[in-house]
């Protein structure tokens, strides 16, 4: 029996030990099973497994005792399922570290790779092809899972057997995964969200409004929608948890670390300066130039994605982009 075909999935590893691995973990180890964690900093493993915290990335939560930590990626092995969730620019050299197995591989992080325009299963595909894989994607901020909150989120699987076996296995009566066979379409949700809620805290930071915050949500996910279905993404996926449901999350609260770097630009801070010496990723900020290459070499209109990629890149001012934007010819909605 191969794992895809297996029914239940008991014992599972996290590669990543940010603030969204540690709340995977914590969600799956809260009522004693054993759950593994690499992770890449030894004050985090170090704190994890004596104090049951992890200071660094998800202050305040507890954790359980029966999460424990390590950096080495080797033990990473004998398990039935590893969730990973490491930012895409070093998901690479991580994958290429872990140890050889069938344990499906469920990807958690948002965002596009710069060079290759990969998404993180292609990414994967590459380096362990014929494995299982699955996208874990939605409106799911890290301390509020930690803390038992009410959760919905898309599980993507081709094989929609693994679809529903990992979704059984993740689900807990607050964390509610809803399964898909679409995992591109969840893939782009997320890697596109992030860009957008730049642009949502670009628009609070200079206190352009609310009108502005909503025409930016509306036209930012017909970008979304423009590029997934351009690459085979299905309506229904962009449109649901993974899409819609993450975009108007993180265009809304500055819990989001996109949308908090998006309000230091429009408040006329640098990049640069905002960007310097942060533990925390703001995967947006990575994406974004990534995303707009990709679209312009597809000839997709993404004008808001390409605003935020030169404003992170220090290359025009708020002022300038919104000006741009505004000035746009008129077109019809539908475009
Ligand atoms: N925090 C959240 O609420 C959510 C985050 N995500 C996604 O999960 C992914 C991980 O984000 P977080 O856990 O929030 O990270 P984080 O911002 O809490 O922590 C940064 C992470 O990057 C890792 N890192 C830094 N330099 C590295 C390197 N050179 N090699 C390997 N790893 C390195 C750190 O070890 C740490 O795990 C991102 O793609 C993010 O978009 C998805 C859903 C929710
Ligand atoms: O993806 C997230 C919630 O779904 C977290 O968003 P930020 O990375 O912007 O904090």
């Amino acid at each position: 029996m191969t794992r895809d075909c297996m029914t239940s999935f008991e014992k599972f590893g996290v590669v990543g030990g940010g603030a969204w691995g540690t709340a995977l973990a914590q969600l799956l180890a809260a009522e004693g099973a054993p759950v593994r964690l690499w992770a890449r900093e030894e004050d985090v493993v170090a704190a994890i497994n004596a104090e049951h915290r992890n200071p660094l990335f998800l202050p305040g939560a507890a954790l359980s005792p029966s999460l424990t930590a390590t950096s080495d990626l080797g033990t990473l092995s004998g398990l039935d399922a590893l969730l990973v969730v490491v930012p895409v620019p070093y998901l690479r050299a991580v994958l290429a570290a872990l140890p050889a197995g069938d344990a499906p591989l469920i990807f958690c992080s948002k965002g596009m790779e710069a060079g290759s325009f990969d998404f993180p299963i292609d990414i994967a595909r590459e380096i362990f092809p014929g494995r299982g894989f699955a996208v874990l994607s939605g409106p799911t901020f890290a301390h509020e899972v930690a803390a038992g909150l009410p959760t919905a989120i898309t599980l993507a699987a081709e094989n929609p057997a693994l679809a529903e076996g990992l979704a059984r296995a993740l689900a807990r009566p607050h964390f509610r995964p809803y399964v898909s066979t679409d995992m591109i379409g969840a893939e782009i949700g997320g890697a596109i969200k992030n860009v957008l809620a730049i642009a949502c805290g670009i628009v609070d930071g200079a206190g352009l409004g609310l009108n502005a915050r909503a025409a930016l949500i509306s036209r930012g996910f017909a970008e979304m929608t423009r590029f997934g279905l351009a690459r085979g993404a299905l309506a229904e996926t962009l449109a649901g948890l993974a899409g819609l449901g993450d975009l108007v999350l993180t265009c809304t609260s500055s819990n989001s670390r996109n949308f908090a770097l998006g309000q230091g630009l429009g408040r006329g801070e640098s990049a640069a300066v905002l960007m310097a010496d942060r533990r925390t990723v703001a995967e947006g900020a990575f994406s974004a130039p990534v995303i707009a290459a990709a679209a312009r070499a597809d000839a997709i209109d993404m004008p808001i994605t390409d605003a935020v990629a030169r404003l992170v890149a220090g290359e025009t001012r708020v002022a300038d982009a919104i000006q741009a934007l505004l000035s746009r010819p008129l077109r019809p909605e539908g475009r």
